[in-house]
């Protein structure tokens, strides 16, 4: 990890910061110095192909995951790490926690508390690691229920509920947490294709109200309708960043171009 000095508050920075980021399993670089800057209230797109390591740079920017060299600051401040005489030193996992919940993911699968009710899923992070009291947990609990179209749906478990249905509370709970960046791993690509146009419409609402985003899909329509920019993976690296209209038409990157090719 090398130390890059954060911007003085007040200036145009970057909401999410990525510098120079190398990430490996054993021998393999997953990350080969991959850097991209998102501004508040930009939703970024990210595309590749499988393998590229965008889920890796997802969960690492969610500090599920360690890197091995860079910096990724999120509104400034540096994730799973802290600068103390010069120094970057290891947060501790209360800290790591609170901060995982200031970047709110979206999995394919889900990933939501099997034996727990949908609004228990919601209110046991603001509960438990924000310290927020039961009755305030659970009021914003139904008011993000409203917002994703199930508020009736608070006392079900989520095998009672469609695969689209659970992605929506997987949102909500994200959202309960007050996040400053959303981050959305393929969120759509697990459901049945009837279920991905009420997926997409929370993810477009909440584009709409300023939200700043950083989504791996190849919902191509939602690329190119909502996203601000697309930043092109592939092997570990950005290849390519750009308007989705000036990407989509006239890819610069050989790789790019072949990318894309597959979805005309
Ligand atoms: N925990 C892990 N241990 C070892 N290798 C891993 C691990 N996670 C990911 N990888 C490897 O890292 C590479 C990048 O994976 P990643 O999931 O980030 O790619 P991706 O672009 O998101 O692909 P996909 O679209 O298929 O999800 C792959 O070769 C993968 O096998």
């Amino acid at each position: 990890m090398t130390a890059t000095p954060a911007p003085a508050a007040g200036t145009d920075r970057p909401l999410l910061a990525v510098e120079e980021v190398w990430k490996r399993y054993g021998d393999h670089h997953v990350l080969r110095g991959v850097s991209l800057d998102v501004a508040p209230g930009e939703v970024l797109c990210l595309l590749g192909p499988s393998g590229s390591g965008k889920s890796t740079l997802l969960r690492c920017v969610n500090r599920l995951e360690r890197i091995q060299r860079g910096s990724i600051r999120v509104d400034g401040e540096l994730v799973g790490y802290r600068e103390q005489d010069g120094r970057l030193v290891e947060r501790d996992e209360a800290d790591i926690a609170r901060h995982r919940a200031l970047t709110g993911m979206v999995f394919q699968h889900f990933n939501l508390f099997p034996h727990m009710t949908v609004l228990e899923n919601l209110t046991e992070a603001p509960r438990r690691v924000a310290g927020m009291p039961a009755a305030e947990a659970a009021a914003l609990a139904g008011e993000l229920l409203g917002r994703v179209g199930l508020a009736d749906r608070a006392h079900a478990y989520p095998r009672q509920l469609s695969g689209g249905q659970q992605q929506r509370v997987a949102i909500a709970r994200a959202l309960a947490m007050r996040p400053r960046l959303m981050l959305f791993d393929e969120p759509t690509s697990a459901l049945d294709p009837e279920l991905v146009g009420d997926v997409l419409r929370v993810m477009r609402d909440l584009a709409a109200e300023g939200m700043t985003m950083l989504v791996v899909t190849h919902e191509m329509s939602f690329a190119r309708d909502v996203a601000d920019r697309l930043v092109f993976m592939d092997g570990g690296r950005v290849l390519e960043a750009g308007p989705p209209a000036r990407m989509m038409a006239d890819p610069e990157h050989p790789r790019t171009r072949e990318f894309l090719a597959r979805f005309r």
